[in-house]
């Protein structure tokens, strides 16, 4: 029996890192997918086949009519250790150590960029390995397991990216309950660097600075509560269109201020944030943990000069659409 699976990437509107204290935020399933097959081997192996991901320390020597590739175990190890961490929870799951699973992974998703790749492509694998055990899970407890895994690979995680990955569409999220909110189609840019930033360094940097002057950054993460509560009520209120987007654009702008405070934003970050600015955006905003990665703007008026103004600056935009799908089951073959 072979499972094909696939959960889609994510944007957080509001609230990234402060959620890793308790504080909500918001966040919405786009229509980028990560897709995972999952089959059974007899060798009793995990292995893992990742088709589009780069593998740091690989060394490769030529000789006379040789070539010999070296790779360094460490690193390949830690990139593949969600994939392999949601097929261990999952082989638990099932009561079922020591059983020979095969997965092979292709994405859509930028890696490292804010986008959500770690979550989607957990929930994807947990998806089609739990089918293939003939587990009955539900999406929603698919999302939670991702949060295991995430959790078990980097340390802390706030759960909101595998909760959006695994039930998809828009949600307010705080300490592991969700609510979806009205659906609303977002006139939206995304920036994409170019480079990428490790979530788990970013969350362990700012827990550092966070430990070094507690007065300080707790009021930070505080206003940026503050700020995801405030957007929760524009978008759930009856306001007319223009001025719901003109309030929620300032308070993206306010929330990337606070955000390059807690020193995720970088030069080429607050570039296409600025550039996207002066292109007519209302709002514009670092997406995820940052240091590389993506931004996105609110562009309800001129998304296409907006694209424009983001390239000129050295990035690459992307035109997404929310998705009101999470985790899919694509196919099941006998
Ligand atoms: N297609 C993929 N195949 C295997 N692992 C992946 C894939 N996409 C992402 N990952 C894992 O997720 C990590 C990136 O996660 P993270 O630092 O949280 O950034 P983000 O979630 O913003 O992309 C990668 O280093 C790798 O371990
Ligand atoms: C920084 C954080 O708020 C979001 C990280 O998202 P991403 O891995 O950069 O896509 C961490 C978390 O919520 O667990
Ligand atoms: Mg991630």
């Amino acid at each position: 029996m072979r499972v094909l699976a696939s959960a889609p990437a994510k944007i957080i509107l509001f609230g990234e890192h402060s959620v890793v204290y308790g504080k909500p935020a918001i966040a919405a399933a786009i229509d980028l997918r990560t897709y995972v097959w999952a089959g059974f081997n007899d060798r009793g192996a995990i292995k893992i086949e990742a088709k589009d991901i780069r593998v740091p320390g690989l060394t490769v020597s030529f000789s006379e009519d040789e070539i010999y590739f070296e790779s360094d175990y460490g690193k390949a190890a830690e990139v593949l250790s969600y994939v392999r961490q949601a097929i261990e929870l999952v082989r638990e799951e099932a009561d079922a150590n020591g059983k020979g699973v095969t997965v092979s992974i292709t994405s859509q998703i930028p890696v490292g960029a804010g986008l959500g790749s770690s979550a989607a492509v957990a929930v994807a694998t947990i998806g089609a390995v739990s089918k293939l055990f003939g587990l009955e899970l539900t999406n929603e407890e698919i999302g939670k397991l991702g949060h295991k895994v995430e959790l078990l690979v980097q340390g802390a995680s706030s759960g909101i990216d595998p909760t959006v990955s695994a039930i998809g569409g828009f949600i307010h999220y705080e300490k592991g309950d969700f609510e979806h909110l009205p659906f609303m189609e977002l006139p939206i840019v995304v920036g994409y660097t170019g480079s990428s930033g490790s979530t788990k360094e970013l969350v362990a940097m700012v827990r550092r600075t966070y430990e070094e002057m507690p007065e300080v950054i707790e009021p930070v993460l505080v206003a940026m509560g503050k700020i995801v509560e405030k957007a929760r009520d524009v978008i759930t209120s009856d306001l007319d269109e223009e001025l719901r987007f003109t309030r929620l654009g300032r308070l993206m702008n306010l929330n990337h201020g606070l955000l390059d405070a807690l020193g995720v934003s970088t030069k080429k970050l607050s570039e296409l944030v600025y550039a996207a600015r002066v292109a007519g955006a209302i709002g514009a905003k670092i997406t995820g943990a940052g240091g590389g990665g993506c931004m996105y703007a609110l562009a309800p008026e001129n998304q296409s000069e907006v694209a424009t103004a983001i390239t000129i600056a050295g990035g690459t935009p992307m035109i997404t659409r929310i998705s009101r799908e999470g985790l899919r089951i694509e196919e099941v073959l006998p």
